[in-house]
């Protein structure tokens, strides 16, 4: 007999420690998961607290509160007749959990801690939690004396369990143990498991989506099995950007998606599955001889359906049907992915919108197209739940306004701050961004203020310093350089303190940095430039992406402007270009943004050290270069990421995007004193002479 499930997940947009919030957004999820007609509502990793409470999470009161949260919302009206899966910490013989609590009709049936945990890359779970480590094992929990109050009940139990409902079997996996080679679904599978749960706390990276959604796939592909994917969303507190995507899957077919990039604060998608099809998709004998040898894990017996006997006899009650996965392309993530946080961190931060170093060239272009993109987000969820904030950013309590550019001009400044070195093309195009997109933009020169530093200079040494140009050394050169840009950053922070009060308006601006994370890695920028701002939206894209992102916006925004960025040479602007000399980035660097981009990866996703990367690219770029140039081009890079590594410390808060991010506070932990890479270089040069010899050996072979 055909034997209908609905289960509902959800993607909530929680904000570390903000208890209340949290816990109203956990209830109205469960709200319209029963609107849904779901019997079972599954919720993100850590929901109570947010998931990126990091250091926190060391601290009793978070476990206090998330028992205080977690009883109230059980005991709510609204949360009853429900199979709740809900996300919290959990402390047991004084030893930190990542749980699942699995309540219903105000009861705790069990709790599930985290088996494995997700330690790599931005994740440092064991900072804070004890794995559980044990599988199958099940343990008796004593609540505490509050909670067993609250509740009425004493002890339940904790472990690595499953619920039998009457009509099915539940399992949990939680984020990481999906992405393990011993995922525990498999051997739940093999115990008669056929939902599944897994809460997730995981962040965007470009490309990633595909990773989970081929994971899920393909177990429940080969296990069988209905798989429920939740994740938190949004900025919660950080530089990480969760992007949702809950899902359904039922034996591989896609039943639901969540959306990805979205302002929505509570999202659930439900969905109606045939359990009897988990059970003919597990035919295979050799499924039933594998799973006859496991060992059982432990059932915790619900009286409850996850089916109603009603919903089965209707013939107009449908299954749902699959559907095709929807992922976006990277350029359409850095359209979207940054625009969000940025709304998330500006409502959060309460301040009254951004200011933007607007330089004419292709970086700070893309920074301001992703502000454009955040004001198109926002003003076609204005009839969602946007509106408030909108109104109170504003400052106006009427504002109604869904003009994307209307919302720039109050909340988007942007500024040409110009010198002598400055060039028309790179003014004219800033303005003409900046009328297109709306902002309010102040077109400036700030020789005043450089010549005056000079002079003092001058004064106090009397010494002038010169451009190389004009005869001066690599050092004035360099000086006189790095004037202009940190002038640039004294005046952003007092234009964007100041610019509201110039206005009329109230509050202050938010300072944007837009350095890419490929000049971060090669340290090509000024140090407390307007590289230290607020914070970054690109800082963790490459060239070679916002590239494609501009071409991409160029289209899909209706912004025919940036071409003219595209087709630039990207160039400082910061030394004076005479008949035969013009400032290049390329040039400056001694290597191209691609190249930059193949090292980058190398390092870190690679995980090369200079011998290693000369070896891998030897292969790559053997075909057009000689041994000796490939070293010369590696030695370089490393020289360059040594010398310049100390910015990296200063580097302002970006959002996290790549995988070979060079974020030196979370995510790419290294020295920042390096030495000077002899021995390194000297096996680069062996290396290259035993490849050289043997072409050499080779050629005169073939003569
Ligand atoms: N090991 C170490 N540990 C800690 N700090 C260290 C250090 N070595 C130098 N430093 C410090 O760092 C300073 C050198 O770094 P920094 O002052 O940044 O100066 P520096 O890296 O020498 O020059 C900035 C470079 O960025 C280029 N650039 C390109 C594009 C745009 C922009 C722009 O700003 O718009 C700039 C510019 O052309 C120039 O080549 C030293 O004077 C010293 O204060
Ligand atoms: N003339 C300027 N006016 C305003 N801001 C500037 C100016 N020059 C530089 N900046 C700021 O300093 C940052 C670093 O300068 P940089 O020369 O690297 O510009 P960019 O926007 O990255 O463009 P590109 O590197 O493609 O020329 C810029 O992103 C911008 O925020
Ligand atoms: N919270 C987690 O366990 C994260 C797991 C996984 N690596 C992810 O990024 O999704």
């Amino acid at each position: 007999m055909e034997h209908y499930v609905t289960i509902a997940s959800c993607q909530l947009n929680q904000w570390a420690l903000d208890f209340e919030g949290n816990r109203d957004r956990i209830i109205e999820s469960i709200r319209q998961a029963k609107q849904q007609n779901a019997r079972l509502r599954l919720g993100p990793e850590l929901e109570i607290t947010g998931y990126g409470c990091e250091d926190h999470f060391l601290e009793t009161d978070t476990y206090t509160h998330s028992w205080e949260m977690f009883c109230w919302i059980i005991k709510h009206p609204d949360c009853q007749d429900i199979l709740l899966d809900i996300g919290m910490p959990v402390m047991y013989k004084s030893v930190r959990h990542n749980c699942r609590m699995v309540a219903l009709n105000g009861k705790i049936l069990l709790i599930r801690p985290k088996l494995w945990l997700c330690d790599d890359g931005n994740f440092r779970e064991s900072r804070w939690f004890t794995p559980w480590l044990r599988p199958r094992v099940v343990e008796s929990f004593y609540l505490p004396t509050s909670v067993s109050e609250s509740l009425g009940q004493k002890q339940v139990p904790i472990g690595d369990a499953v619920l039998q409902c009457k009509d099915t079997v539940v399992g949990i996996e939680t984020c990481e143990e999906l992405f393990t080679p011993d995922s525990p679904h498999v051997d739940m599978a093999l115990d008669g498991v056929e939902v599944f749960l897994n809460a997730s706390g995981s962040h965007h990276e470009l490309r990633k989506l595909s990773t989970r959604y081929g994971l899920i796939k393909n177990s429940t592909q080969k296990c069988g099995g209905i798989y429920l994917y939740s994740n938190q969303r949004g900025c919660d507190g950080g530089r990480l950007y969760y992007d949702g995507c809950a899902m359904i899957l039922a034996n591989g077919e896609l039943l639901a998606q969540g959306s990805q990039f979205c302002l929505k604060d509570v999202e659930v998608i439900s969905a109606t599955a045939n359990v009897d099809k988990v059970r003919s998709n597990r035919f295979q004998p050799s499924h039933g001889i594998q799973g006859i040898t496991r060992p059982a894990y432990e059932r915790i017996y619900i009286d409850f359906s996850l089916s109603s006997f009603k919903q089965n006899f209707d013939m107009h009650y449908k299954p749902t049907e699959e559907r095709p996965i929807h992922i976006v392309s990277p350029q359409e993530e850095i359209a979207y992915g940054p625009a969000c946080w940025l709304w998330d961190y500006l409502r959060r931060s309460r301040s009254s919108g951004f200011f933007l170093p607007l330089s004419g060239g292709l970086d700070s272009a893309a920074t301001a197209v992703i502000v454009h993109s955040m004001c198109r987000i926002v003003t076609n969820a204005i009839k969602d739940n946007v509106l408030a904030d909108v109104r109170r950013i504003v400052g106006d309590e009427n504002y109604t306004s869904t003009c994307p550019r209307e919302l720039a001009s109050h909340i988007f400044c942007t500024s040409y701050m110009g010198t002598e070195n400055s060039s028309k093309e790179t003014r004219n195009r800033a303005k003409e961004l900046s009328s297109l997109i709306g902002s309010y933009h102040v077109d400036m020169n700030i020789d005043t203020m450089t010549r005056a530093v000079v002079s003092l200079f001058g004064m106090v040494t009397g010494k002038t310093p010169q451009f190389r140009s004009q005869g001066g050394s690599n050092a004035e050169n360099l000086a006189l350089q790095n004037i202009q840009a940190r002038s640039r950053m004294l005046l952003s922070y007092l234009f964007a303190s100041l610019l509201p009060w110039v206005r009329g308006y109230s509050g202050s601006l938010l300072v944007l940095g837009s350095s890419n994370v490929d000049e971060c890695l090669r340290g090509y920028l000024t140090k407390y430039d307007c590289s230290s701002a607020d914070i970054n939206p690109i800082g963790g894209i490459s060239k070679t992406d916002l590239k494609s992102f501009l071409q991409f916006t160029k289209g899909e925004f209706d912004l025919p402007i940036l071409q003219n960025f595209l087709d630039a040479t990207p160039t400082a602007e910061l030394e004076p270009a005479t008949n035969n000399y013009a400032q290049s980035d390329e040039a400056d660097m001694g290597m191209t943004y691609p190249e930059l981009s193949i090292f980058g990866k190398l390092r870190k996703i690679g995980k090369c050290g200079p011998l290693s990367m000369f070896n891998e690219l030897i292969h790559k770029w053997g075909d057009h270069l000689s041994p000796t140039e490939i070293a010369a081009k590696v030695k370089r890079f490393f020289y360059y990421y040594g010398i310049n590594r100390h910015k990296m410390t200063t580097l302002t808060p970006s959002y996290h995007a790549e995988t070979y991010g060079v974020d030196d506070n979370r995510y790419d932990l290294r020295q920042f004193l390096y030495p000077s890479w002899s021995w390194q270089n000297k096996r680069i040069d062996d290396v290259a002479a035993k490849y050289e010899e043997h072409e050499r050996m080779n050629k005169s072979q073939a003569k």
